[in-house]
């Protein structure tokens, strides 16, 4: 279907607009007054931009508080409406919305807003333009869309039908079955926008927190099917009013728009398959169809000087193979999990999260689906006798591998000097107590989250659970966990309090990533650990005092907890233990054992995390010399 965009989405002048929407590839734009008002540029030379663009100017919005007035005021309005009628003969733009009043309503009759919205109709109709009524959810005496529709039915003229805004609707808990009692023509247009569960007046959540679909909890997929099923076959359009969307970069802006009504478009189109709510002919956009990712198949570690990260990975456990036949980069692996170093190009990179593999079923098909999404592949030069592997960007600028599936070995493994598929197959039952990625938490620069959780959960197919926010020394830093319902692909995102200028720019190095590794026995791994020489991030004995007042543990138990620097949670589903290595340069580990059924993150535990990385930062000593043992 045609997608459009609200000029309010997105930052900058007007030029720049409709510039970085045209980027993106959306087809036309809601043209909001205000930027209109403050431009330079005539509406002519606007009007023209856009077409040159191939952009069409699809609404002219807001007109605001004109029905239910009294007879002077209705006269005003009219005189207000009849020039932006004339203004919008001049931008060539057929529609314009209209929000039910919020100011200066004071008849609360529906006859009397019904002849006046007739007496505009009948104007519009002299303009040859249509006007879309929509009942804003903090309408004085018109807040939900059944009682607009009751209105436009009344006045029943061609030129007055209504505008249907998913916001105004979902955000009152209205049902949006009511919909399909709407003729398609007289829905004159949608708009779209998504949003996370707050408790805040309406009026400041739907101005400040909206969201793209699929960044929020809204049930779209369910609101569009109903639009669809009226045969309504405007434009799909985007109206989001975000304060941070308001600061970003426009282009990276609208490429998240792009995506979000891609992926809203077949999410609608699997909704109506399942049967939810009838056929549709509406011709919606449909990714092709992935399977869940099955593991996390690698994770790498850019580095100019790895020696820190080496030394670390050894101390848990890992092998380091030879190196690779023709590049730079080094593996090691212990069980599953498998760690590249990548010293190319890394110069002046402290050791950074630079790319994630996950195990797809079909990679060719997972780039296709992602780069749908508006993701951009990551170019590679591979030689003929190495594995291909394919590869999107992320908004963090990790890459994102999709590599195929393979019951043991990956192949690419066998690159590697000194690897061979006996060797790995029959690793040493001390050398795998580690057994695979558990997770991976990657910190994302607090303007990018929510295109980042878009994105993650669009071209991985993960869910996003609840976020929560962790208290730490310089601030709360959100949480929001992506993973695949089995839980073979869990990625955490952090959002980070800026700290300083700098740190708002490289938030990286104020706010690390980390790997988590998964064992059966953490006490072994922690033992091994120690036995090699590392410095776990310290507990301070107050949590363990903190524990044995939560927990009714044997004092044996908490000793070795504290001997080791061992977190500890429990929920009715299971336990959870787990430390953490020191930082080096961006990236830190964790090994985690879960018991049961736990499914969850040690969450009680961050606060305790975040305090002593901040202790062990203002603390930190030069990176010592000498090479890690590698075997
Ligand atoms: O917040 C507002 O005023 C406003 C204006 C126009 C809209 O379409 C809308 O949904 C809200
Ligand atoms: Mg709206």
């Amino acid at each position: 279907m045609k997608k459009s965009i609200a000029t309010v989405c997105l930052s900058g002048t007007i030029t720049e607009k409709l510039r970085a929407a045209a980027a993106a590839g959306f087809d036309g734009v809601e043209l909001f007054e205000p930027d209109l008002v403050v431009a330079p540029e005539s509406p002519a030379e606007i009007r023209d931009l856009a077409a040159s663009l191939g952009l069409s100017l699809d609404l002219y919005q807001p007109f605001r508080d004109f029905e239910a007035v009294t007879p002077p005021l209705l006269a005003a309005n009219l005189r207000r409406a009849e020039a932006k009628f004339t203004l919008m003969n001049e931008l060539g733009i057929g529609t314009m919305l209209l929000c039910s009043n919020v100011a200066t309503a004071t008849v609360n009759d529906d006859e009397v807003m019904v002849t006046q919205l007739r007496t505009l109709a009948e104007l519009a109709a002299r303009f040859s333009v249509r006007v879309a009524y929509e009942a804003l959810a903090w309408g004085t005496f018109v807040s939900g869309y059944e009682h607009a529709w009751r209105l436009v039915q009344a006045v029943d003229h061609p030129n007055l039908g209504v505008c249907l805004d998913s916001f105004h609707i979902l955000s009152r808990g209205h049902d949006p079955a009511g919909i399909e009692k709407i003729p398609g023509e007289k829905i004159f247009f949608i708009q779209l926008a998504d949003a996370l569960p707050v408790t805040m007046d309406v009026l400041s959540w739907s101005r400040h927190h909206r969201v793209f679909p699929g960044e929020g909890r809204f049930a779209l997929d369910a609101f569009l099917a109903q639009v669809l099923r009226t045969g309504y076959a405007g434009p799909l359009s985007l109206e989001i009013f975000n304060d941070v969307f308001r600061q970003v970069e426009s282009i990276r802006t609208a490429v998240d728009a792009m995506r979000s009504l891609t992926w809203l478009e077949d999410q609608t189109a699997t909704y109506l398959a399942r049967g939810n709510a009838g056929a549709s002919h509406a011709p919606l956009a449909i990714l092709p169809r992935v399977a869940d990712p099955t593991g996390i198949n690698f994770v790498e570690i850019k580095a100019e000087d790895p020696r820190e990260i080496e030394r670390l990975l050894y101390q848990l456990g890992f092998t380091g193979h030879g190196p690779h036949r023709s590049k730079r980069v080094r593996l090691w692996s212990q069980g599953a999990a498998r760690v590249i170093v990548n010293l190319q190009q890394a110069e002046s990179w402290q050791p950074t999260v630079s790319a994630i593999g996950c195990d797809v079923p079909d990679p060719e098909v997972a780039v296709a689906r992602a780069v749908q999404l508006s993701a951009a592949p990551v170019p590679r030069g591979n030689r003929a006798d190495e594995e291909e592997l394919l590869a999107v960007r992320a908004p963090d600028d990790t890459e994102v591998f999709l590599c195929r599936a393979t019951e043991g070995t990956p192949r690419w493994m066998l690159e590697f000097h000194g690897v061979a598929e006996r060797e790995l197959d029959t690793q040493t039952p001390e050398a795998s107590l580690v057994t695979r990625i558990d997770h991976i938490n990657l910190a994302q620069p607090w303007q990018h989250f929510d295109e980042a959780v878009l994105f993650y959960s669009s071209t991985l197919s993960l869910t996003p659970e609840d976020s929560l926010d962790v208290a730490g020394p310089v601030g709360l830093v959100r949480s929001q966990v992506l993973r695949t319902t089995d839980g073979a692909v869990r990625l955490a995102l952090n959002v980070v309090p800026p700290l300083t200028e700098q740190n708002s720019t490289t938030v990286h190095a104020a706010h690390p990533q980390h790997v988590a590794f998964a064992t059966d026995d953490v006490v072994a791994v922690a033992r091994r650990a120690a036995t090699r020489g590392l410095a776990f991030l310290p507990v301070p004995a107050n949590y363990y005092a903190d524990i044995r007042a939560r927990f009714d543990l044997p004092d044996g138990v908490i000793a070795t907890l504290a001997e080791l620097n061992l977190l500890y949670d429990r929920d009715a589903d299971g336990e959870y233990l787990h430390f953490y290595t020191p930082t080096a340069g961006n990236v830190f580990f964790e090994v985690v054992e879960r018991r049961a059924l736990y499914e969850g993150y040690g969450a009680p535990n961050a606060p305790v995390r975040l305090a002593a990385q901040y202790t062990a930062n203002e603390r930190r000593t030069p990176i010592s010399q000498g090479a890690p043992a590698s075997r």
